[in-house]
């Protein structure tokens, strides 16, 4: 399988090298060139499959030329066996045909689990082969960045750098990424938002000079492919599980960097019948109104109960645009130019084609908090803030009541405190492995929001 950049303008690379790049040299995110694609008959005969094997049967040809088929298929299984659930991704039912995934049974609580889990364990593959250290720079609103702790913590050749904004992230969230306290483990606050971290990171892939050529960039936030190729498998597997392939299916997708949701606009290109994708944001909704209005405008970013959506400039868009635009590289990055300077519209009919699958909605923290009580309510089933976000977006704009909807459980509400009491309800207690948490010693620094700065403190911390 070969990657190509959205931009057109980058090497074409194999797995491994897209592994262990952030952006393209064009400044691009890299794609595969093709997709592969799988008949109904297919896709039906992976129904009885465990969760690692049906991630071995997706996964596999994406990276054939990296790992042994044993060495992956042993990797997914180490991989999956430390998530909390023996299914893995167990999916749960809110009301009649609806349904929510839940994708917070790994170590930190979050989808994130799923990629990084994964991601650590393919590093470490690389590197050890090529006898390479590298450097890891990620921004988070909150929960990438636990999620990459936990699943790199074990390897032996990376340094860590995560970046959060400060006093921007929960505090069980800022908690299960600083108290961490291994010597390859760095936590940065930057006084800014997440918009801020995730630009001194893009930037800094650009130009890696201040590593003096003697480390390599990682990137674990969504612009690195491997992380996009593990969030397919378990739209597979949740729909497989409700009777896809021949049932149609509906995805409603908290977002923000878009990477999840671009996940299953995927698996839908490979094959799964899937009728609806919703893309759901908080008040930071700039992906609603592309969408809806055909306005990209980058209005200044807002802080909400949803933090970890709290994001403006959505790096994955880009990944769908390239698509839309038949892969036009010189066509996206004209556009991505446009967005850069903060507005943009899209070509009419180019939007009309992702809306034959997506819709969209905005959903403010009133709403979000609504949304909470009511199906607790109704259920007793306790939703996160952004888990909630895309169960309200689903119903505004749910097409057709047969096709069973499935809203991406995306967090445990054990993260969001703060939007579960003002919910009205008490929040659950931390899971057994976390108990402690809110009394474990912390380590980090706050930064100002200077690159400058920044790259100071990380080469410090690598070349001593
Ligand atoms: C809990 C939670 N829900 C939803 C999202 C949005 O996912 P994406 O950025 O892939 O759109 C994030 C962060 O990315 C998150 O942490
Ligand atoms: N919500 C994320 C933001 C980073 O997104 P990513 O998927 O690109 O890593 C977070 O919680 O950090």
């Amino acid at each position: 399988m070969k990657y190509i950049s959205t931009r057109g303008q980058a090497p074409v690379l194999g797995f491994e090298e897209v592994l262990l790049t952030g952006l393209a040299t064009d400044g691009g995110l890299y794609v595969p060139e093709t997709l592969p694609h799988y008949s109904l008959e297919e896709i039906r005969s992976w129904r009885e499959l465990p969760y690692d094997e049906l991630a071995y049967k997706i996964i596999q040809p994406f990276v054939a030329e990296f790992i042994d088929g044993d060495e992956l298929r042993a990797m997914l299984k180490d991989t999956y066996a430390g998530f909390a659930h023996k299914a893995v991704v167990p999916v749960q039912q809110i009301d009649h045909n609806e349904y929510v995934m839940e994708l917070f049974h790994g170590p930190t609580l979050a989808f994130k689990d799923f990629a990084l889990q994964l991601l650590g364990r393919l590093l470490d593959h690389a590197l050890q082969k090529r006898g390479e250290k590298a450097v890891i720079m990620g921004a988070t609103s909150g929960d990438t960045g636990s999620a990459a702790i936990e699943g790199c913590r074990r390897c032996n050749n990376i340094d860590i750098f995560i970046l959060h904004p400060h006093q921007r992230v929960s505090e069980v969230q800022r908690r299960q990424m600083t108290t961490v306290l291994g010597d390859n483990i760095f936590n940065l606050a930057v006084e800014g938002n997440f918009d801020d971290c995730q630009r001194m990171v893009k930037e800094s892939f650009s130009d890696q000079s201040f590593l003096r050529g003697e480390r390599r960039l990682v990137a674990v936030n969504s612009i690195n492919w491997a992380r996009i190729m593990a969030q397919i498998v378990y739209y597979f597997y949740a729909a497989l599980n409700l009777g896809a392939p021949d049932r149609k299916m509906a995805f409603s997708v908290p977002t923000g960097n878009f990477g999840d949701i671009f996940a299953g606009y995927l698996a839908m290109q490979m094959g799964l019948p899937i009728d609806q994708l919703v893309i759901a944001t908080n008040k930071n909704d700039v992906l609603h109104r592309v969408m809806s209005q055909n306005q990209y405008e980058a209005l200044p970013l807002e802080h909400t109960l949803s933090p970890s959506m709290d994001i403006v400039v959505s790096s994955n868009f880009e990944r769908l645009l390239f698509d839309l635009y038949d892969r036009d590289g010189a066509a996206i990055a004209q556009l991505m130019k446009d967005m850069a300077s903060g507005q943009a519209t899209l070509d009419v009919a180019k939007l009309d084609k992702a809306r034959i699958v997506f819709d969209s909605a905005c959903v403010d923290d009133d709403e979000t908090c609504a949304t909470i009580r009511q199906v607790h309510a109704e259920t007793g089933y306790l939703l996160d803030p952004h888990t909630a976000i895309g169960v309200h977006a689903a119903r505004a704009t749910r097409r057709d009541m047969r096709v069973p909807m499935i809203t991406l459980g995306t967090a445990h509400p054990v993260k969001f405190a703060e939007a579960v009491q003002k919910s009205g309800l008490e929040s659950p207690a931390l899971p057994h492995h976390l108990a402690d948490l809110l009394s474990r010693a912390e380590r980090y620094d706050v930064l100002p929001n200077d690159r400058n700065t920044v790259h100071a403190y990380m080469v410090e911390r690598v070349f001593g």
